[in-house]
């Protein structure tokens, strides 16, 4: 039995804000109001601080299996309840591919057994993401998959597109899209236009992007089946989700911190922690992203949390892997920018980081409904930091945040009732 006392509460989906108590039993919220008290229970002070719904990343990678010295289940779900992420969604280019029933099932058992936030798995779209002969994806649904995803490519080839979204729409299950041409992108490292004219690397064009985001949606259309684009990061893109959406295609989005923050200003061949795909854009592609965010047109902003290990990032940038570490700065990234600078309202980004990734996922999330599960978060809006990637808990060191000044932090982390984060520490290693 654990009481919340006196923290403001933030429910965006119910329209809840209010400073309460709240009452945690059996690893539910059995109540909300003011003054609770109850003989034996375990009270957390949070005067002055948020308690909102945990967050939810429908776009993690969580290595495991294949790229265990990168990230493992058990590293990157500490990262994700340090970042204030009561549920991850993982994506499938592991080795082998997230593709059958069996690594499913492995990677259900491992998180069984290792994870301390919730895991939901990704499917992906093709054998060993290839691109070249569709998975069996009525079984991959059946051992309880919640989206597919070839993410990390873009399946080129038509037919297998077709049928893709054709599946897609048959077992009612979401398409999460890695957009890009690969025809157009071959050897490109960072963005085309100022940042590869100023380094000489080769460039990536938006329209590598855009080009997929628009055949996507005609073949969502097509097939009236569930679209969701990942990492937008192109002001066209952002325009062409706006169109269909008002069609009423059935297309959401995400948008990665670093996409609504960082420039290709940045860019230099000797920080390859700023080398990610899709790469840093220009600053009008910038200001689009955060005016969908602003819109709606952006439903909600996931990491694409991409750990790596030193020996792919400390070599020529040409060579070395695209990826942002992400769990552990989103949060404080995301207020700081978007919150403090007036971009959004706290409850639009509660609302961005919880709340719409569970309804788009169909979960029973992503709220502070009695009798509800008690995932939930405790943040300190007005402490100051400097992120600082040495300490970070995921394996992955790898972000171009290191050094930055922010805001907020997440004290408290509650999966199904038990506090796994506690003053910012890892205090739990199971959720059993
Ligand atoms: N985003 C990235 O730069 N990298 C991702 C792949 C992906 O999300 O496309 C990875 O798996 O490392
Ligand atoms: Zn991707
Ligand atoms: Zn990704």
């Amino acid at each position: 039995m654990i009481v919340i006392k006196g923290g403001r509460v933030i429910d965006p989906p119910k329209g809840i804000d209010r400073v309460a108590d709240i009452l945690i039993l059996d690893g539910k919220i059995s109540m909300i109001a003011e003054n609770i008290h109850a003989e034996q229970a375990r009270i957390i002070d949070a005067r002055n601080k948020i308690v909102a719904p945990g967050f939810i990343d429908m776009h993690v990678h969580l290595r495991e299996p294949g790229f265990e010295y990168k990230e493992t289940i058990r590293t990157g779900t500490m990262s994700a309840a340090v970042g204030g992420f009561t549920t991850v969604a993982c994506m499938p280019n592991t080795q082998p591919a997230i593709h059958s029933k069996e690594i499913v099932a492995y990677i259900r058992d491992k998180a069984e057994a290792e994870a301390i936030v919730n895991v939901l798995i990704i499917g992906s779209i093709t054998e060993d993401i290839a691109g070249k002969k569709l998975t069996d994806i009525g079984e991959l649904v059946k051992s309880g998959i919640v989206a597919i995803s070839d993410d990390g490519k873009t399946p080129m080839d038509m037919e297998i597109m077709e049928r893709a979204f054709a599946e897609a729409r048959r077992y009612g299950i979401l398409l999460i899209d890695h957009c890009e041409d690969h025809q157009l992108t071959q050897g490109g490292s960072v963005n085309e236009g100022n940042a590869s004219k100023r380094t000489g690397l080769k460039g990536i064009p938006s329209v590598a992007e855009w080009k997929i985001v628009k055949r996507d949606i005609a073949l969502a259309k097509k097939y009236d089946a569930c679209l969701h684009i990942a990492h937008v990061s192109t002001k066209e893109s952002v325009e062409l989700i706006r169109r269909a959406k008002g069609k009423g295609i059935k297309v959401t989005c995400e948008v990665a911190p670093h996409h609504f923050t960082l420039t290709d200003e940045i860019v230099t061949r000797e920080n390859t922690y700023t080398k990610v795909n899709p790469p840093l854009r220009g600053q009008a592609d910038v200001e689009a992203v955060i005016q969908g965010l602003r819109d709606g047109t952006i439903d909600m902003i996931a990491t694409d949390h991409a750990p790596h290990d030193e020996g792919s990032k400390r070599v020529d940038y040409e060579r070395a892997a695209f990826g942002i570490s992400g769990l552990e700065t989103a949060f404080a990234i995301a207020y700081t920018e978007l919150v403090r600078k007036g971009r959004l309202t706290l409850h639009q980004l509660i609302d961005k980081m919880s709340c719409k990734p569970a309804t788009i996922l169909g979960l029973d999330k992503g709220t502070l409904v009695v009798g509800s599960v008690a995932d939930l978060v405790i943040l300190d809006l007005e402490e100051e930091g400097v992120i600082d990637a040495c300490r970070f808990v995921s394996k992955g060191k790898n972000t171009p945040f290191h050094g930055r000044k922010v805001f907020g932090k997440v004290l408290y982390t509650l999966v199904g009732g038990k506090v796994v984060v506690e003053k910012g520490e890892i205090v739990c290693l199971s959720i059993d």
